[in-house]
């Protein structure tokens, strides 16, 4: 089902499990901050609003998405993190270099998870305009932050 048929903030309670003790890392993309800095938002309260500590949640920023495979690792060989969420917008130019990010921090983050058994959330919207970025990120399509929290805090009742 496209996005434009549900809304991101809605989910199942399904396997949620108690989080108390858990230790989340969000790194987030500074690109697009306006966009970026509400799926944070909504990636942060979502995990407060089903038991984290607050300091048990730590933000790391990268400049951009494509960073955001690196920032991830740096997160995840932390024995101490229990999931690493990565936030990011990328949208569509006028050349392929959306392409090439794309799949390159989908592809990274993917990586990432596998090798340290561990998971590594894609937060990352890919719009083809801004409107589509803010449509997912607070607006009429929900908030990709809190679907990527709540799949943390699932895959972590696995
Ligand atoms: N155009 C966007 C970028 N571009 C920057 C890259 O992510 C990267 O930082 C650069 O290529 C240097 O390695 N990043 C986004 O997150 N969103 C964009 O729309
Ligand atoms: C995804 C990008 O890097 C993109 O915003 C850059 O824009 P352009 O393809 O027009 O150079």
């Amino acid at each position: 089902m496209a996005t434009a048929n549900k809304s991101l903030s809605d989910y199942s309670s399904k396997n949620i499990q108690d989080i108390s003790e858990r230790k989340f890392a969000i790194v987030v993309s500074e690109w697009n901050e306006d966009v970026t800095e509400a799926l944070y938002s909504g990636a942060y309260q979502t995990l407060l609003q089903h038991g984290a500590r607050k300091e048990n949640v730590i933000r790391k920023n990268v400049p951009g998405s494509f960073e955001l495979s690196l920032g991830a690792q740096w997160c995840a060989q932390d024995e101490s993190i229990d999931a690493v969420i990565c936030l990011g917008c990328v949208i569509q130019g006028e050349t392929r270099h959306f392409d090439f990010i794309c799949d390159a921090v989908a592809h990274g983050i993917t990586e990432v998870g596998l090798k340290y058994n561990k998971p590594v959330i894609f937060g990352v919207l890919t719009p083809d305009n801004q409107q589509q970025a803010l449509d997912r990120a607070g607006g009429k399509h929900g908030n990709k932050g809190d679907e990527a929290a709540i799949t943390a805090i699932k895959m972590l009742g696995f």
